[in-house]
């Protein structure tokens, strides 16, 4: 069925399964659920479709999707951790959800992350060892744009070479790469290189891998999950420009049932609800799911009945447990030119797009960083409780990249850069998602608590002197002359403190809004097989199920739990 654009086109028709957002997750289940032909599914996504859009399919203009009619452009509340100061979350509002607009970092997180996921809900089919098969399902890992030899960039046992998801390293090289290897040999200890930090145990230092295909371009979930062959089946249909704003209440019963959809469509006026036959499947997202499930009446029944919505089914953690990754994309002066400032010229850029247009080589096969470290933080900086999970899995992380990562940052125009990003990927903060109105459609209050507590704050000093550390190397004497913008200078902990309030802000990885607990449990949103407690056919697949957030970018995370969970669904009705 093609990609629908009105809903007089499947008013008539009848869904076994209505999976609610068009994303990285809700079209792995939508693609595996209709494997078979006897279930029909329909896939409702509020923004366009992702076919002809050049800032998603060219890797290193993903930024230029920010603040578009691609991008959701939430805003956080103001946030303590940072000052006072609200920071903006991007996310994809297009068919392909964030997996459309992100930074196409691929990057598994850690084998004890997923361990103490399946410690806390009581479900070993949450353990890396059981979901490292599903890790290779989803991943196609081919060669890089340049065809380099990759030999020892990363290793071929832990990649899947068959699956729908295109992975590969950077396919073209920066002036900086040979000197981050270089710096790894010279500095060994945390800073060793690790060859590929996608075995579950990634501390070190080692080449990016990313979701862009052998051509050159972005591989999301809908380029991948909803390919033209897929979307041949005549049992899969997707409605782009529909946004769902609740779910109906369709059965009174124990467990009651809320099988009714109901969303508003550009192409028209009233509201319009169909219902699905056997499941509702919430793939809206770590924001989008807990704000459909509140505006639903279904929450802490205390908060909405005092806001004015009916409270159905009475959930308290609904929106709780809001977890992110805050970040820093730290500018150095660089003292070649050859970096992001010099290809960001228009007339630069335009040479490169049609290089890239003509062979999906050059520059714009990049993502903004082409190597990554996973980093621990050691003695009085170790918070108590750990985050972490184990010794294994790192607290912060570097990004390094060949100019600025994000280009407003503050720092003189031209200036050729060096960036060293810091983020805190196992936070102790934990923040949370509310509505203020009746409105479904009305923004939510969005606390992503970055460096709310002060250990992750600790951390992130921590991180910035660690970029300090690794730029000691000699490699770098005749390369790196010190921060640029507000980090010039910065040293002492007030120093730092005051830089961290200014240019920090998101990751981008928000999760654990509807999360899981064991079978039974009071705390939580869903059970371990993701269906959403005491209701009857209604689940949530996507980043709000983690329980704890992952130390790694979470788009692979999302993968691969929308991976198992269709198996789980599958099963459900055989
Ligand atoms: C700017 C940015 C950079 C990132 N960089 C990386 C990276 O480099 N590597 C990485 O691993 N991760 C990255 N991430 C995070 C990663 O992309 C997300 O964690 C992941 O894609 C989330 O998947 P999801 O299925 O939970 O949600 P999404 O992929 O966001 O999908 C949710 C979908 O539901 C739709 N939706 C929401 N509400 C409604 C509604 N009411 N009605 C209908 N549809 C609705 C949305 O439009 C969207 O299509 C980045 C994210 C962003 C935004």
């Amino acid at each position: 069925a093609p990609i629908h654009d009105s809903v007089d086109e499947i008013d008539n028709i009848h869904f076994d399964f209505i999976i609610v957002g068009g994303g990285t997750a809700g079209n792995v289940v939508a693609n595996r659920l209709t494997e078979n032909p006897k279930f029909s599914v329909l896939v409702i996504e509020a923004g366009p479709s992702h076919e002809g859009i050049i800032n998603s399919e060219v890797p290193f203009f993903a930024i230029n999707n920010w603040f578009t009619q691609y991008d959701w452009n939430y805003t956080t509340v103001p946030q303590p951790g940072l000052g006072g100061k609200s920071a903006i979350i991007p996310r994809g509002h297009v068919l392909g959800g964030s997996s459309s607009i992100n930074f196409l970092m691929y990057t598994r997180s850690t084998r004890e992350d997923y361990d103490r996921i399946a410690k806390i809900t009581g479900d070993q089919g949450w353990s890396w060892n059981s979901l490292f098969p599903y890790f290779k399902k989803n991943e196609k890992f081919v060669l890089p744009a340049d065809r380099h030899n990759i030999t020892g960039q990363f290793t071929p046992s832990v990649h899947g070479f068959k699956g729908p998801l295109a992975v590969s390293l950077p396919g073209f090289e920066t002036p900086i790469d040979s000197k981050v290897v270089t710096a790894t040999q010279q500095l060994g200890g945390g800073f060793s290189y690790v060859e590929d930090y996608n075995n579950g145990k990634p501390l070190g230092v080692g080449f990016l891998q990313v979701t862009v295909d052998e051509n050159g371009r972005r591989a999301s979930s809908a380029t991948a999950y909803l390919a033209p062959r897929y979307l041949k089946r005549p049992n899969l249909h997707v409605l782009v420009n529909a946004q769902v704003s609740r779910l109906i209440q369709t059965s009174r019963s124990k467990t009651p049932s809320f099988l009714t959809v109901e969303f508003r469509h550009r192409s028209r006026k009233r509201l319009t609800q169909l219902t699905a036959k056997k499941e509702v499947i919430l793939s809206a997202g770590a924001i989008g799911s807990p704000h459909i499930l509140l505006n639903s009446g279904i929450g802490d029944a205390k908060a909405l009945n005092a806001l004015g919505i009916k409270p159905l089914v009475d959930l308290p953690d609904v929106g709780q447990n809001l977890a992110d990754h805050s970040a820093i994309a730290n500018p150095f002066v660089a003292l070649g030119n050859d970096t992001f400032e010099r290809i960001r010229q228009p007339n630069v850029t335009a040479q490169l797009l049609k290089e890239w247009k003509k062979s999906g080589t050059g520059p714009l096969v990049n993502t903004v960083a082409s190597l990554v470290g996973f980093h621990r933080v050691e003695g009085a900086d170790i918070p108590n409780p750990d985050p972490a999970p184990g010794p294994e899995t790192p607290h912060f992380e570097h990004l390094f990249a060949n100019g600025l990562i994000v280009p407003n940052a503050f720092v003189p125009p031209g200036q050729p850069i060096f960036s060293v990003a810091t983020a805190i990927v196992s936070p102790s903060s934990i923040g949370s998602l509310t509505i203020n109105s009746t409105d479904p459609f009305a923004m939510p209050l969005i606390d992503l608590a970055l460096l709310k507590e002060e250990s992750d704050r600790r951390m992130m000093r921590a991180a910035l002197r660690h970029a300090f550390k690794f730029l000691t190397a000699p490699v770098w004497d005749d390369y790196v002359r010190g921060g640029a913008g507000d980090l010039a200078g910065a040293t002492t902990d007030e120093q730092l403190d005051e830089y961290i309030n200014a240019e920090a802000g998101t990751f981008f990885h928000p999760t654990g809004t509807a999360f899981m607990s064991p079978k039974g449990s009071k705390k939580g949103v869903l059970d371990p097989d993701l269906r959403v407690k005491k209701i009857s056919g209604l689940r949530v697949v996507d980043a709000s199920v983690f329980p704890r957030i992952p130390s790694g970018h979470t788009q692979s995370c999302v993968y691969v739990i929308a991976e198992r969970a269709s198996d789980i669904i599958k099963a459900a009705y055989t």
